[in-house]
């Protein structure tokens, strides 16, 4: 079943001098996938997960969430929609500081009206699931880096959402800790059949998605399927990027 379509999206930034950020972007997120995204800085990938996820309007175009038309549900339907079926991760975490990690895991749930024991049941398996049973009363600043990216993955899945998209999730991490986030985000895809999209700049990372997209001048050049192997594919990447060109501190 696809997950996720895009038809035709284009993104026009009107200003002084109108700029094209995304041109007839066409694809589709089978159910179950793990996609990664890639270009050089400025090629359109925060535009496309903005779109995505209803941050921003297309200029034209279709995106289908579970073969609803996104952008043209109302207002309140599609809040409702949004919070019931998409999950976001950031590269800076983005929770709460003056709530507990609990309190920050919970706060979809929260906000859904969860019952107290629903509510109870979801934190203590996702706690468990992402090793933060014993942090949990914590607070966002006494917690590390690859901690804080597990809590906001917890807080993105909590609500079994269709589909999380990932926006550089281990952009601010080190190598163990991205190690560590990349693990828990594999194990959600392939244990609990979570679809993701997630942009990132590191092959690495990318390498184990099952499919990149990547993007250049706003448009798709190129898409590659992961075989057996991680390394091959992880050199495969490696050779479009030096294709796609862009500033080596993109990526
Ligand atoms: N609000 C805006 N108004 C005008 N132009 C914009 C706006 N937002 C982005 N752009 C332009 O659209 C293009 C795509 O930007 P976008 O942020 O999507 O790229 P990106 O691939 O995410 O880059 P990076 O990897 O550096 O984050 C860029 O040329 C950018 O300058």
């Amino acid at each position: 079943m696809n997950e996720l379509e895009l038809k035709k999206v284009c993104k026009i930034y009107e200003g002084t001098v109108s700029y094209q950020a995304l041109d007839d972007i066409d694809f589709t997120v089978k159910s179950g996938e793990f996609v990664g995204v890639m270009g050089p800085s400025g090629s359109g990938k925060s535009t496309l997960l903005n779109v995505i996820s209803t941050n921003d309007f297309p200029t034209s175009g279709q995106v289908l969430l579970l073969n609803q038309d996104l952008h043209r549900l109302s207002e309140d339907s599609l809040a409702q929609f949004r919070r019931s079926n998409l999950g976001f991760v950031f590269q800076d975490f983005n929770l709460m500081d003056s709530l507990t990690i609990r309190e920050n895991i919970l706060l979809p749930l929260a906000l859904e009206g969860t019952r107290f024991s629903a509510m109870k049941q979801a934190l203590q398996e996702i706690a468990m699931q992402l090793r933060l049973t014993e942090i949990l009363e914590r607070f966002p600043f006494e917690i590390s880096g690859g901690q804080a990216q597990r809590v906001a993955i917890a807080r993105a899945i909590i609500h079994r959402p269709s589909l999380l998209l990932a926006d550089e999730p281990t952009g601010n991490l080190d190598s163990r800790s991205s190690h560590d986030v990349l693990s828990v985000l594999e194990q959600m895809n392939q244990d609990f059949g979570v679809t993701i999209l997630m942009v990132t700049h590191d092959p690495i990372v990318a390498s184990h998605c099952h499919r990149v997209i990547f993007i250049k001048d706003g448009r798709i050049y190129n898409e590659m399927y992961r075989g057996e192997k991680q390394q091959d594919f992880y050199h495969e990447i490696l050779n479009v990027l030096s294709l796609l060109g862009g500033a080596r501190y993109d990526f």
